[in-house]
């Protein structure tokens, strides 16, 4: 059977976050790290979900991955995708979230899309359009400060508004309280006026499923873990999979596996360096400089540590005034070369935070899917990699999720 439902997710740890979330709403879900091909094989499940590195390319590049991804799924027979960006809609004027959400509307027919990245279990929720994290706007956010796509205007409409040609609209909270019925009527009255993308407001699960009810019959949706949480319960109530018990797909799920845990922090996230903060208290740790010897100092470092220890952390997080500018490619490529000898010196456990580092990971260790296992904290589940001779766990952390101690607990016995 096809899956029913394909997800192009624009980072790897968003991909994850996904991931967990159908999973936890019953459907079997497969996982896969960048674009597949034609000789890609997926096992059967309900959800599929295709981890890109699409969120701070050029857009032109983004987009052409993305619609790749999307017309493979076609292929395959996947009637719905969801478009995952960040719950705290990481962009910039140039792009990517408008362009991509573009192009798969116009790969869809062209027919109007629900914007909604609310997220309200990470705390991210959108009144009259502003994307709130916590309890302030999105602009007064630690996101202001984002090394990649600082984010300084909480207001969706206007900030996808500069990233898309077409009309941007929105459907307030008044009306999603009013159900499925009046949203699915607010969403013709804008289709009629010739928006294109609907920034639909929701703070809590409940109006999540609302909107996931009236939308349900659009080819395209974006949003982050919430929405599809929402998506994913509707789809596993009419496959029948949906048991709510957080446990559906965990059959076939392997312990996880011996060996060292070795952690690499690369998010500058506000979460990232309280985590890191703590786990330098609790594990030996290496600060990776952006200087030429850098990575040199890295790799012996880790190689003699490894050699007595069996948890270990490598980071680059630093606060606003701490950080290198220009560096974040190199530090993303030197933290994947870390890992990639992690993995060679028998690591059993990596553990990655930061979306753009655990893309550069991921491809560095030239894993190409995985299986979707339990999650460490809600949003960040491990991810069981099987590759021949060897056993994996990867634990792909976003920047902003996770309680304080997660680096130290992922680190600890099973
Ligand atoms: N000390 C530093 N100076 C400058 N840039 C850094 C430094 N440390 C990390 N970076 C860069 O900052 C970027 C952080 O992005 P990343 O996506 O990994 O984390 P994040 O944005 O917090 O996570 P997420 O995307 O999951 O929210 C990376 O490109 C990384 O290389
Ligand atoms: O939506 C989120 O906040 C995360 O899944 C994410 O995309 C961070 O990279």
């Amino acid at each position: 059977m096809s899956p029913s439902l394909g997800c192009v997710a624009d980072d790897y740890t968003g991909a994850t976050d996904v991931a967990a979330a159908f999973r936890r709403s019953g459907l079997r879900t497969v996982l896969l790290f960048g674009e597949p091909g034609p000789r890609t094989v997926v096992p059967e499940c309900d959800a599929v979900v295709v981890a890109l590195k699409t969120r701070s390319v050029p857009a032109v590049e983004a987009v052409a991955a993305s619609r790749a991804v999307r017309d493979w799924m076609a292929g395959r027979g996947v009637r719905r995708v969801y478009f995952k960006c960040c719950s705290t809609f990481d962009s910039t004027d140039a792009g990517n979230i408008g362009p991509v959400a573009d192009a798969l509307a116009e790969a869809g027919g062209g027919r109007l899309t629900v914007v909604c990245p609310a997220s309200p279990e990470h705390g991210r929720t959108v009144y009259q359009g502003h994307l709130f994290v916590g309890d302030r706007p999105l602009s007064e956010s630690p996101m202001r400060h984002h090394p990649l796509t600082p984010m300084t205007d909480a207001d969706l409409v206007r900030v996808l508004g500069r990233q898309t040609p077409h009309r941007v609209g929105l459907v307030p909270l008044r009306t999603v309280e009013r159900g499925a019925a009046a949203v699915r009527e607010a969403l013709e009255e804008l289709a009629a006026r010739g928006v294109r993308h609907a920034v639909t407001d929701a703070v809590g699960d409940g109006h999540l499923d609302t909107v996931a009810r009236a939308a349900a019959h659009l080819p395209l949706i974006t949003g982050a873990a919430g929405l599809a949480r929402a998506i994913g319960t509707l789809t596993g109530t009419a496959l029948g999979t949906a048991d709510g018990d957080g446990l559906a797909g965990a059959d076939g799920v392997p312990g996880l596996p011996p060996g060292p845990v070795v952690v690499l922090a690369g998010s500058c996230s506000a979460a990232t360096l309280e985590q890191v903060a703590l786990a330098r208290e609790r594990m030996p740790a290496h600060r990776l400089r952006a200087h030429d010897r850098g990575l040199a100092e890295a790799l012996g470092w880790l190689e003699d540590s490894l050699a007595g220890e069996d948890r270990v952390m490598i980071y680059t997080s630093a606060p606003p005034g701490r950080r290198a500018p220009g560096a974040a490619a190199f530090l993303e490529g030197a933290l994947a070369a870390v890992a990639a000898r992690a993995a060679e010196l028998g690591a059993g456990r990596i553990v990655v935070a930061g979306g753009e580092t655990s893309g550069a990971v991921v491809n560095a260790l030239g894993v190409s899917g995985a299986l979707v296992g339990a999650e460490a904290d809600r949003g960040v589940p491990w991810l069981h990699v099987t590759r021949p001779g060897t056993r994996l766990a990867l634990l792909l952390k976003s920047g902003n999720f996770g309680r304080p101690d997660l680096l130290v607990r992922a680190t600890e016995a099973p």
